[in-house]
């Protein structure tokens, strides 16, 4: 990267998303489309300098709070310029930010070692407590680590179209370089970003963007042609179109979630994937006597696991204790939709054992007629080597985004 190439239009810009994430905690990805939708004229190497600003700031933001003594968007941008080598003290200058030279020295003289381990590694402090306690601290500073690192671009292949090979040449074609994911059977890595919009592999429904961690868990659900199954959870469908794909788009897939503006959102990927199967509802428009083979509870949580991809998600004040009671309510009330001998799948893109695990306790305990399965079990059988009584993927021993799932059995 160039020395003192940042350009004014773009320093304004990031200046101005990351004060909007870190004042009015709103989302860096989609103000950046916002804005760059708004600024059609705004080349490609200008949105990634911008962007590389935004995120750049944000994944390391409190080691550069501390530098900055402060938590001005314009200064800690300023630093991350610095500290990246993206600008120098001169270049900053010609921007206006009329401190260059001090923060410059600011930078060079701090001492990192006055840094705790969670400032260092950009994790709020009492997730970092639990994390050693749980990893021990070397594997936290490495969780910590993937966690700030930029996420790979992974798609599934839709079997419903075409298969890995195909997909592979076809996205060739368009140069672009994609690999086997290690552990997902559908799953390809690129070897680069890419616009993937205009490429028609993606138009024409062949591929679509998804961790490879979101793929293993839909994996979970084992979900077969003609079964009836609910994805209770579906936002904007992620798991739904992977969950039809695995049912070879037969049977009766219900994409259910509490808002419907986000389920809105599915209907062009629908589309796109050829997928028929699907309709889409309230949870409370279930009726009653409905059962299900399968359901999906992708519970809405904390989102730990995702701090690759939106790294202001940490600054986000957390009630646990108040999440991990919607969690439980909304299990249980899938729960009354499963059908004897049906599978209850459990969910979340949370690290937190509060989320996790003693969801899963408490409502196993709650609900005799639900008894585990083992999850390493349901994945062999569909190719994947993940042994374990639940699924647990975190960024740094699997490279996937951080997930939670087990799956339960009603018994009668
Ligand atoms: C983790 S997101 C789901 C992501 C989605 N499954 C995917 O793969 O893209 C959690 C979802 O739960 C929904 N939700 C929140 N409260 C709910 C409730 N009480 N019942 C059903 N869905 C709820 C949210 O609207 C959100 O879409």
């Amino acid at each position: 990267m160039n020395r003192a190439r940042i350009f004014p239009a773009q320093w304004t810009l990031a200046c101005a998303v990351l004060d909007a994430v870190l004042r009015e905690h709103r989302a860096a990805d989609r103000l950046l489309q916002a804005a760059f939708r708004e600024r059609r004229a705004m080349g490609g190497r200008d949105r990634a300098r911008v962007t590389e600003l935004v995120y750049g700031s944000l994944r390391d933001l409190r080691r550069l709070q501390r530098i900055a003594g402060g938590t001005d968007a314009a200064t800690i941008c300023a630093l991350q310029a610095l500290d990246s080598g993206m600008s120098d003290a001169d270049g900053l200058a010609r921007l206006g930010v009329a401190q260059a030279p001090a923060l410059a020295a600011r930078l060079a003289d701090f001492d990192p070692s006055t840094l705790t381990a969670a400032e260092r590694d950009n994790v709020p402090d009492a997730i970092h407590a639990a994390w050693v306690e749980r990893l021990g601290v070397d594997e936290t500073a490495a969780l910590a680590a993937a966690l700030r690192q930029q996420a790979p671009v992974d798609l599934r292949v839709n079997a419903l179209k075409c298969t890995r090979a195909q997909a592979i040449e076809a996205l060739a074609a368009a140069n672009l370089s994609a690999t086997p994911t290690p552990l997902a059977p559908l799953g390809l890595r690129l070897a680069e970003r890419a616009a993937l919009t205009s490429l028609p592999a993606y138009r024409d429904g062949w591929i679509e963007p998804q961790d490879e961690g979101s793929q293993l868990l839909a994996l979970l659900v084992a979900a077969r042609p003609g079964e009836r199954i609910a994805d209770w959870c579906a936002g904007a469908g992620g798991k739904t179109l992977a969950l039809a794909a695995s049912m070879q788009d037969r049977g009766e897939l219900w994409a259910l979630d509490a808002d419907a503006r986000r389920l809105q959102r599915m209907l062009p990927r629908l589309g796109r994937a050829g997928v028929r199967c699907v309709r889409l509802g309230g949870v409370d428009a279930v009726p009653a006597d409905l059962c299900f083979d399968a359901i999906l509870v992708d519970a809405p949580c904390s989102a730990t696991g995702t701090w690759r991809r939106q790294p202001e998600a940490r600054l986000k004040a957390l009630d646990l204790p108040a999440l991990a009671r919607l969690q439980a309510q909304i299990l249980a009330q899938a729960a009354r939709h499963v059908r004897p001998g049906g599978r209850l799948v459990y969910a979340t893109c949370s690290l937190l054992a509060e989320e996790n695990e003693q969801v899963v306790r408490a409502f196993v305990s709650e609900h005799r007629q639900f008894e585990p399965m083992n999850a390493g079990d349901l994945l062999r059988v569909q190719g994947v080597d993940l042994p374990g009584e639940c699924l647990r993927l975190w960024p740094q021993r699997h490279g996937t985004d951080g997930f939670f799932g087990a799956c339960l059995r009603r018994c009668g």
